[in-house]
């Protein structure tokens, strides 16, 4: 399509052109990174904390570059629904009839613009070079007129203009505000009970960029020497865990996980993990699952604490390649990995503790996948509560009499939390154990039975655990 300008008087136009012929502008690589992430986000559907790394590693950025590519790619990607409410302000039609590749530039210069401390005129000439690169000539002055608009004022004045008001609409108002859609914000308040203060709290920290998370790994590493090899934090609540400062650069590359003698994990992954091991047992216990194990996370610490205790881990996983995963994070350990549909995995039943880290919408962990907030859709959560509940049924099969089941999701959502933990405990008679007793020292637990993490009060993921035993 032909891009035109927006329909008001715009303050601003790039600089004159010196006469002489056209070279093409020198591209900045960090914005040129950026740019290209958030298009194979909306192009192809990648994950940007799967594309950044290997992108950065082409473009060879490091240091103050590699941050700003991370910065831009990440935050662009995670305000992508505030940014859009903003450019869609600025445009004489609708956003969709906006081509892609403009659309792109436009969220990447709104976000410099909105978010971050670059100055104006760099913010706009580098967006509006990179636009011309990439859409043509044609294109650069639409971009650099809505980019002009946009900066006419600050993040906090677009938002008075665009947010419902608190009082009547407590949740609109709020999922704007810090960039959630407002199907995910309802879903916080629900598991919250709250629309006030707290909602707001956990936004705003689901909203902040985290800081990684390392777990040691059992008879390894101890977590003080891992915080001290790698200039980290011991985790508050996680005897393996360590947070590492923010902005760290790429875990990858640091020499305890090359040794494979840490992991990056969120700490609250780590604790539901270990909750399951927590849990007394009367009799065996020397046979645990991990029904869900891909990429293998969970299966790592739960095969190394086995290890210690001459237990052994089944490990299963229905997609081969995340198998493969988990084998790479189990070599070594005392774990069998089974590609498998954990619904009918053919093992032998009489396990003494299994773990259902099931497949979930991950409403929990969005601050850790940049786009994923907008990728998500209210009608995807049905078919994963169906997949969840019959898993927890298989695991409970599966499990012998006073055997135990942590039933996982990454996820506050409560159907896929208290929903189905609550019918299936129902049909199956099990005991709902009171998981906080497995979550020793962590404050901010509520009433119980089941515990749910938060960004805002833990510094996790959202995780959920509810554990049951079988009668
Ligand atoms: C939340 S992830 C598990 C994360 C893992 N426990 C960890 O800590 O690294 C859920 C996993 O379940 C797998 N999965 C999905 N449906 C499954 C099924 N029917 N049976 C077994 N695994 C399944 C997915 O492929 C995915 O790898």
């Amino acid at each position: 399509m032909n891009e035109r300008r927006p329909s008001r008087p715009q303050r601003g136009r790039p600089a004159p052109r010196k006469p002489g012929p056209r070279r093409p502008p020198a591209e900045d690589p960090a914005r040129r990174v950026a740019l290209d992430v958030l298009r194979a986000v909306r192009q192809r559907d990648a994950y940007a904390n799967l594309v950044l790394p290997d992108m950065l590693r082409r473009h060879r950025l490091s240091g103050r570059d590699a941050a700003l590519a991370t910065e831009l790619a990440y935050g662009a990607s995670r305000a992508q629904g505030m940014l859009d409410a903003i450019i869609a302000a600025c445009l004489d039609r609708p956003l969709d009839k906006v081509d892609g590749p403009v659309l792109d530039c436009l969220r990447l210069g709104a976000y410099q613009l909105l978010r971050t401390r670059i100055p104006e005129h760099a913010a706009v000439t580098s967006t509006v070079d990179l636009a011309r690169a990439d859409a043509g000539s044609h294109v650069a002055g639409f971009v650099n007129a809505v980019l002009r608009k946009i900066s006419e004022q600050d993040e906090d004045a677009w938002m008075a203009q665009l947010t419902p008001d608190r009082e009547q609409d407590p949740i609109g108002h709020l999922a704007m505000r810090t960039a959630h859609p407002r199907w995910v914000a309802r879903a916080f308040a629900e598991a919250l009970g709250d629309k006030g203060d707290d909602l707001q709290a956990a936004l705003e920290a689901d909203d902040a960029r985290p800081a990684v998370h390392l777990a040691a790994r059992p008879g390894e590493i101890s977590a003080d020497e891992l915080a001290a090899v790698t200039g980290g934090d011991v985790a508050p609540y996680s005897p393996y865990g360590v947070h590492l400062p923010t902005g760290a650069g790429d875990p990858g590359d640091s020499e305890p996980i090359r040794e494979r003698l840490a992991v990056v994990q969120d700490e609250g992954s780590q604790l539901c993990a270990l909750a399951l091991t927590r849990v007394p047992l009367a009799g065996s216990d020397e046979r645990w699952l991990d029904l869900c194990a891909g990429p293998g996370g969970k299966a790592g610490l739960l095969g190394a604490l086995a290890a210690t205790q001459g237990a052994h881990v089944d490990a299963v996983e229905q997609a081969p390649h995340r198998a493969r995963l988990v084998e790479q994070a189990t070599e070594g350990l005392p774990v069998t990995v089974h590609v498998a549909d954990g619904r009918d995995s053919g093992l032998d039943p009489g396990f003494d503790r299994v773990l259902v880290d099931a497949p979930c919408s991950g409403l929990g962990a969005l601050r850790r996948r940049p786009e994923a907030r907008w990728r998500r859709k209210p009608s995807d959560v049905p078919d994963l509560t169906r997949l969840q509940g019959e898993l927890l049924t298989a695991a409970l099969d599966l499990t012998r009499s006073g055997g135990v089941v942590a039933y996982v999701v990454c996820s506050p959502h409560l159907a896929e939390t208290e929903g189905v933990v609550g019918e299936i405990a129902r049909r199956s008679k099990a005991e709902v154990l009171d998981a906080r007793e497995f979550f020793p020292g962590v404050p901010q637990l509520g009433d119980g039975p089941y515990v749910q993490l938060w960004p805002h009060r833990h510094g996790t993921d959202a995780m959920f655990c509810a554990v049951l035993r079988k009668p």
